[in-house]
C-alpha cells in the first residue's frame, strides 16, 4: 500500500501505475474543492508567512474576477479533469471516492466502505473513535501498539483564515461545473454546493 496525495494530479501517474500493475485498486480521498483551495493555501502560508493573501492568488485579474487557474492551490481541484486523465488506464470500478467531509462526520461509516473496496473484514468500526472536543475532529480511542487515545499532529486540522466570502461565492461558482462533471463521472454527489 503506498500514499502520495500528488499521484492524482500527475499527468504521468496513471500509466505508470497501470504498467506496474493493472489490477491495483485506486484510493482518491476528496474535499469541497474550495476548501481544499483554502487548506493548501493554509499549509503554504505556515511554512512561508509572507506569501501574498490568498485572495490575491486567486486572480489572474482581480477587476475582471478571472481566476488562477494555473494556481496549483485551485488546479488541484478540478477533480473532473484529473479523473479523465485516469479513466484512459482504469475502470471507474477500480477507484473508491472516499469523502474528506465523511471522514470528519463519520469516519467509521467512510472506513467501512475502504474495507469493503478492498475485500477486508469490517474491523475498523464506530467503536474505535471518539470525537475530541479540543482537537475538534475525530481521534482514535487507542492508537495502534497502545493503550492510549491518539488524534492526528498539529499539521492535519489548522485553523483556516478568514477569506472575503466574495472570494469564496466567485470560487463556489468557478468549481461549480466541474463538481456536478464529477458527480456524474463517480455516480456521487458530495453535496460540495
Ligand atoms: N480526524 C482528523 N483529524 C484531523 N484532520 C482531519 C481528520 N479527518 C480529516 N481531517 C482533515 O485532513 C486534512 C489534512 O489532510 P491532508 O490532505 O492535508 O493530508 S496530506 O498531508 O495531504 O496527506 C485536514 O485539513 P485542514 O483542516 O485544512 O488542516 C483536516 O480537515
Amino acid at each position: 500500500m503506498e500514499k502520495t496525495p500528488s499521484y492524482f494530479v500527475t499527468k504521468e501517474a496513471p500509466a505508470r501505475i497501470s504498467s506496474m500493475s493493472k489490477g491495483t485498486k485506486l484510493i482518491v480521498v476528496v474535499r469541497d474543492p474550495v476548501t481544499r483551495a483554502i487548506s493548501d493555501y493554509t499549509q503554504t502560508l505556515s511554512k512561508k508567512p509572507d506569501i501574498p493573501t490568498f485572495e490575491s492568488l486567486t486572480f489572474k485579474n482581480r477587476t475582471t474576477g478571472l481566476i488562477d487557474t494555473s494556481w496549483s492551490a485551485i488546479q488541484i481541484g478540478i477533480y473532473a479533469k484529473h479523473l479523465e486523465n485516469w479513466l484512459l488506464y482504469f475502470p471507474i470500478g477500480q477507484i473508491l471516492f472516499v469523502s474528506g467531509e465523511r471522514m470528519i462526520s463519520d469516519p467509521a461509516g467512510e472506513l467501512g466502505r475502504v474495507q469493503d473496496f478492498l475485500g477486508l473484514k469490517r474491523i475498523i468500526t464506530d467503536k474505535h473513535f471518539y470525537f475530541n472536543k479540543t482537537k475538534g475532529f475525530p481521534c482514535l480511542k487507542k492508537a495502534e501498539g497502545s493503550s492510549k487515545p491518539h488524534c492526528l499532529g498539529k499539521t492535519k486540522g489548522r485553523t483556516h483564515p478568514d477569506i472575503d466570502q466574495e472570494v469564496v461565492q466567485r470560487l463556489r461558482d468557478f468549481y461549480r461545473p466541474f463538481n456536478m462533471k464529477f458527480y456524474q463521472m463517480t455516480g456521487q454527489d458530495f453535496g460540495w454546493d
